[in-house]
């Protein structure tokens, strides 16, 4: 069994990273209203764009305790949120799916969100990724890590100092590294899988903006927060 050691650093990190992971749910357990009634696609619509307005707001506080984020640009972390707001809501969504649920209730909120009103072609794609994030069993802090890894990503549009968010970036990379060596002792690629789906959830958010304009509904309306965020209206 490989000895995985962490630095006092690291340890900090991890503990500030999960406080704020935990703290930082959506209030209120989408999940559990799926399940409870069917809804139009009128009403999903419109829960999808509440729950996404309290996710961008939950997603802003998350950052703002990530170590290091406040200390960069002001204008590059506006880029980082703009730029990783809907691969969060799809990382949160996957993990909102694959959480443990009583025998039957996976399958009933498979179906309530195959027919929600997204169009037929996203959502193939969309539950490819969800299942493969399933399949990887990720433990709090990596999920937790994933997240921090996605709002840290150096390349987003208008980011100007690029190396000041890679080096926020690496410390979550590495930091990752070790928790994959801790959880997941027989799969040394697991590391590697798990960087694997960022590029499968970038892929997928590229659609966002059409899956909004192609949900069967006569009138699509946002909230302000979300026009600035999923580049709509
Ligand atoms: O509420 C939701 N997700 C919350 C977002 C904030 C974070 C918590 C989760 C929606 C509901 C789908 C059914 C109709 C109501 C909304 N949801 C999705 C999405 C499908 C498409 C999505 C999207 C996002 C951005 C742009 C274009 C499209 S999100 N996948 C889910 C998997 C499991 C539980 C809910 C899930």
């Amino acid at each position: 069994k490989k000895k995985v050691s962490f630095t006092k650093e690291q340890q900090a990190l991890m503990k500030v990273i999960i406080d704020a992971y935990n703290k930082h749910q959506i209030p209120q357990d989408v999940a559990k209203k799926l399940l409870q009634d069917k809804y139009s696609t009128e009403e999903n619509f419109l829960l999808l764009t509440e729950m996404a307005t309290s996710q961008v707001q939950v997603l802003v506080e998350f950052t703002k305790n990530i170590p290091g984020f406040l200390s960069l640009d002001r204008e590059d972390q506006i880029a980082l949120l703009k730029g990783s707001a809907v691969e969060a809501m799809f990382l949160r969504s996957a993990q909102a799916l694959n959480k443990k649920m009583p025998i039957g209730h996976t399958e009933v909120l498979e179906e309530r969100i195959r027919k929600s009103g997204i169009s037929e072609e996203f959502i193939k794609p969309m539950f490819n990724f969800y299942k493969s994030i399933g399949e990887l069993h990720m433990v709090l802090e990596e999920q937790a890590l994933l997240t921090t890894i996605t709002i840290l990503t150096p390349d987003r549009p208008y980011v100007k100092d690029q190396p000041a968010v890679e080096r926020l970036q690496e410390t979550a990379l590495d930091l990752l590294r070790k928790m994959c060596v801790l959880h997941h002792p027989q799969e040394p690629q697991y590391f590697a899988r798990l960087l694997g789906r960022l590029t499968e959830l970038r892929t997928l958010s590229h659609y966002h903006a059409e899956m909004l304009a192609s949900w069967r509904v006569n009138d699509h309306k946002f909230t302000p927060l979300l026009c600035e965020i999923w580049d709509v209206q």
